[in-house]
This record gives C-alpha cells, structure tokens and sequence, in this order.
C-alpha cells in the first residue's frame, strides 16, 4: 500500500520526499523494522520512538511518522510530521488491514472490573444465537471458534486490525473487545469504527499510570467523548461516574442499573452458591452466575444485544444458558468438603465483591483468603487490597501474585500495612504462592471457604521478566488430590 492511502484520515504535513512511496508494513519499534517499511516514532513510558529513528531509517524504513522531525534527513527518506504519532498509527493500522471495523459490528467494553466478563458473555451470546463473531480479550482472542493467545487486555493497533482483518475474512458479522483506559489513553484504539461503547464501573486501579483517578476517569470518557452518532453508549447508572461518560458523547445514550429508573433494569430474586435468579427487564431468569456483580454482568450484556437489535424473547433463554468464565468465581470442592473459589480479583473492589458474595452466600464455617498484589503496578492499591481480605475474611494468607521486577517479600510489607491491628493475629505471610494455597487448604475444614484470589485463569507466574507455569485451579486440584 502506498503512504499517501494510508494516510487517508490522518492530519499531517509532508517534510521531505513524496507520499505515494510504496510501504511493506507498518512499525512502531525500530528493532521489526526492515527494508521497505514504514516506521512511527511515539513517546511512551520508558522510552521515546524519535530516538530510533536513526537506526530505524538505517534498518531500511522507507518513511517515517513522528511528531518531531529529526534535525538530520536521510535523502531518499519520507519524513511525515503529525501531532499525534499514535493517534495516526491507529488510523494508518486500519487503513492498512482495509478498515475491518467498518465491516463488523464492533462493540467494546471499558471499566474497571468486569470487561472480560462483559465482552466474553456477548461473544457467547451472539453465536448462541448462530451469528459468527470475534473477541477481544484479556483470557484470549477469537476469531470465531479460533482462538488466538492474547498477551494483552487490548492489543496493540496493528495486531487490532490484523486480528479484525482475519474475523472479516472467517465472516464474523460481531466483534466485541475490551478497551483498557491504557488502550484508551494510548490511542491503540484509534481509527477504529465502533457500533457501540459499554462502561462497566470504575475503582481504585492503576494510578500508578494514570497518577490520578480523576485522569483514570479523563481516560475512560475519552472513548465515549470519541463515538460515532451511530453507536450506541451505555453506562451502568449505579456507578458513581456512570453518567459522566456519556456528558459529552454524540452517541446515542442509553443506561442500566439494578437501583433505580434505568433503560434497562434488572434485580436479583435469588441467589445461590450455583447461581442467581434474576428479574430480567421484566422477566424471571435463572443464570449460572454468582454475585451481585454479575448482576450488573448480565445486564450490560443483554441490554448491549438489545441495542445491537436482537429481541427480549430470542435473548431471554440464551441469557440462562451462558456460563462463567475462565477464572472468575470457579469453585472446586474437595473429597473432604472444602470448597475452593479462584478468582481473578485484583483489585480492592473486586476482592470486597466477591468476598461480600460468599459471606452472603456461606453457612456455617470460615473464610480464609489467600492474596498478593502485582508488581510494576499500581502500589497503593496494596494495602487496600489486604484491608478488605482482612475485613471480610476470618484468616488471610499475603501471598505473591505476578511479582515482576519487584521484590516479593517487599509487595507483601506494602499490603500489611494496610492489615488492621486488630486482624494481625489473623494473618500470614507466605511468598510462595503454591505453599500458601497448600496452607489455606491444609488449615480449611469441611464447610470453610478458601478464596484464592488474584490470578483467576492465569497459567504462569511473571517473575524478574520469567514467566513459570502456574495455574491457581492446577496447584489446588493437585493438593485436593482431584
Ligand atoms: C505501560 C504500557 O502500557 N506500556 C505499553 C507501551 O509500551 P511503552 O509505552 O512502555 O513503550 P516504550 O518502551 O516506552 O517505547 C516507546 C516507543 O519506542 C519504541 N522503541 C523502543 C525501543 C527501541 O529500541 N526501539 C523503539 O522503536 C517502542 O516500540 C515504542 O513505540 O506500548 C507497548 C506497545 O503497544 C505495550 O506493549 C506496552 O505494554 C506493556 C508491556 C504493559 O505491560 N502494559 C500493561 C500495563 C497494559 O497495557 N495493560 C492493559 C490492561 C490493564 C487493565 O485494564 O487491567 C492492557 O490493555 O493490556
Ligand atoms: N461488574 C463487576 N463489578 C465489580 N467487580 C467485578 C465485576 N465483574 C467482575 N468483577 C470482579 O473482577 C474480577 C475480574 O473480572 P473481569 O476479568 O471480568 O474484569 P476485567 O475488567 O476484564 O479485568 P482486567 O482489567 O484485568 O482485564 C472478577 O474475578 C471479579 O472478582
Ligand atoms: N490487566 C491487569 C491484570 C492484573 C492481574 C494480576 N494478576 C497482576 O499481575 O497484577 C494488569 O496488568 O494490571
Ligand atoms: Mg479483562
């Protein structure tokens, strides 16, 4: 494709060289780039892509896209100067792949909890109703029954499109993927045509990026503040700052809530420790989802399915054949009685969810959790986060999670601090994740609950830039000797 149709929808200015210059591919890392292609330098976290640009032009790129123009041009070389490299990346990523969003029905899903939950249910929901569709997600990518590992919750805005590109191709008519406030603030999502936007809720995450949670916030608008008319935007009206992302959207608006006057409303008659019985928009459904959270779950999704045109009467016995998700709320039961529930909580308001949920939902006997914190991520969520553990559980096990470049045992001294003195007496600290399972469940007797929390469908460890195999569902089946 030449740089001139790539082009198409970006605002830039020609600085040297003409723009019908044929382009192989599309980079935005000097060390992929190869004899023919198109280099974009972006300022990012730890490093600036306009210091490549050298050895990019001399690993063979044809043109360059930046937002500063290098003082040195290499003859033969177009040099493109625009405001926002990355801004233009996802434009150009779509041109690239021939705007595979333009040929879907793409519906993306933000928040702080709950995004994989939500996308992943719409993409079970439309082929259960026999449509083709494609996912994008933090447990894994799909286009159609393929599936396609994912290293991110949101790729990148090349592999976006290349992934669009293959659903249009497998003829999926649906994509649903989830937009992280990183994606968001990173502009991997830009260019893209989307049908309708979802927001979840937002909590304490992240601010280790973001620094503040009222640019957490910011961040999150931005996609609503970037919608089509076309689309439709819902935002969950029970959350705190639901209403703020649709203040300056020309989408149309729509809402939902299990609390008060809503587009969509739903409230939950029953609930069980094998699932919850809802009024749906009126009507009785039995789903295999437990906690209130999931509630608000299966609301987001059957009113997105609404909005995308299918019918309460086709969607209503669909909604109750759905099923969980890898790694949230996964329960397994021992020979002995003991019951053990992996989840993917990893932040303070998931844990306090899903540790509220089995408090309502237990009989007798106690609750023990077992809990670390990623490292390289948010620290002040730490403490927090074994607050909560603390709060709603009767002993908790401070583990590791995905330490990552950090000390173990130093995560472990973040989150005691947030441990009441009340609770001490209550608490361990094991770093080793396998030996403070095996400790929960060798402390657990018949009728306790063990949470292991954190990891959810994780199958490695990330320590000091090694991933090892490990999986939360794996070690407690093995030491339950299931
Ligand atoms: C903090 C963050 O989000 N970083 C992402 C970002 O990288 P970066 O900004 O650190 O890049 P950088 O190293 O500063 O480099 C800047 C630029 O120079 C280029 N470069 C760099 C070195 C070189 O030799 N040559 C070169 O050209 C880089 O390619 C880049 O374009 O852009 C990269 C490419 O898209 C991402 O892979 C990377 O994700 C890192 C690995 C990551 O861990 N991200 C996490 C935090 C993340 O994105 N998480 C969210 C989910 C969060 C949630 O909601 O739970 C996600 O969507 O997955
Ligand atoms: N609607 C919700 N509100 C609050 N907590 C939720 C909700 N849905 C799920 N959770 C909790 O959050 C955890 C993660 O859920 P899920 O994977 O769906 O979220 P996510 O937004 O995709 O997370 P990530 O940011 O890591 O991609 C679950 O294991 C559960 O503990
Ligand atoms: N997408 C989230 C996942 C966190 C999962 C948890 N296990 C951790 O490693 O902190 C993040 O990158 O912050
Ligand atoms: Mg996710």
């Amino acid at each position: 494709m030449n740089l001139k149709e790539l082009l198409d929808g970006v605002t830039y200015e020609i600085v040297q060289g003409r723009p019908e210059v044929e382009v192989k591919m599309i980079h935005f890392d000097s060390r992929k780039v190869e004899k023919g292609d198109l280099f974009v330098a972006q300022k990012g976290v730890s490093a600036d892509g306009h210091e490549y640009i050298g050895k990019a032009v001399a690993a063979g790129a044809v043109a360059v896209v930046c937002e500063v123009v290098p003082e040195e041009l290499k003859e033969g070389v177009v040099y493109v100067k625009t405001a926002n490299s990355s801004e233009a990346l996802g434009i150009m990523a779509s041109n690239f792949y021939g705007n595979p969003s333009r040929r879907m029905k793409v519906v993306g899903v933000t928040g702080t909890n709950g995004k994989t939950t939500t996308a992943t249910l719409l993409y079970e929901l439309v082929r259960l109703l026999g449509k083709k569709a494609g996912l994008l997600s933090t447990v894994c990518n799909y286009i159609g029954d393929e599936r396609v590992h994912a290293t991110h919750t949101t790729p990148d805005a090349m592999e976006i499109n290349e992934l669009m590109g293959r659903m249009v191709d497998a003829g999926c008519e649906y994509c649903f993927m989830e937009v992280s406030s990183h994606a968001i603030d990173q502009r991997r999502i830009s260019g893209l045509d989307f049908d309708g936007a979802i927001f979840s809720n937002i909590t304490h995450d992240h601010l280790d990026y973001h620094k503040t949670f009222k640019a957490y916030i910011e961040a999150k608008k931005a996609f609503f503040d970037r919608l089509p008319k076309k689309a439709f935007a819902l935002t969950n009206g029970d959350d705190k700052n639901g209403m703020v992302m649709l203040q300056n959207t020309v989408a149309r608006k729509y809402t939902y809530s299990c609390k008060r006057m809503a587009d969509f409303n739903c409230k939950t008659l029953e609930r069980h420790l094998d699932g919850t019985l809802l009024l749906l928009d009126g009507s009785e459904v039995w789903t295999r989802f437990v906690g209130d959270f999931n509630a608000y779950n299966l609301l987001a999704v059957y009113a997105s399915a609404r909005l995308l045109g299918f019918e309460k009467e086709e969607l209503l016995p669909v909604m109750s054949m759905l099923v969980p998700v890898s790694g949230r709320f996964e329960t397994i039961l021992s020979n002995e009685g003991v019951m053990a529930i992996v989840d993917y909580a990893h932040t303070p308001d998931a844990l306090e969810n899903v540790l509220s949920t089995i408090g309502e939902l237990k009989k007798d006997g106690t609750v023990i959790t077992v809990v670390g914190a990623g490292g390289d991520r948010d620290r002040t969520k730490r403490p927090e986060m074994a607050e909560v553990a603390c709060r709603l559980s009767d002993r908790v096990i401070l583990t590791s999670d995905n330490p990552r470049s950090e000390e173990p045992a130093a995560i472990i001294e973040d989150m005691r601090a947030g441990v009441p003195e009340e609770a001490e007496s209550r608490v361990l600290a094991i770093t080793d994740r396998k030996e403070a399972i095996r400790a929960a469940l060798m402390l657990a007797k018949k009728g306790d609950i063990v949470l292991v929390a954190g990891k959810g469908h994780e199958d490695y460890q990330e320590i000091k830039g090694v991933k090892h195999h490990f999986d939360d569902k794996e070690v407690i089946k093995e030491i339950f000797k299931l």
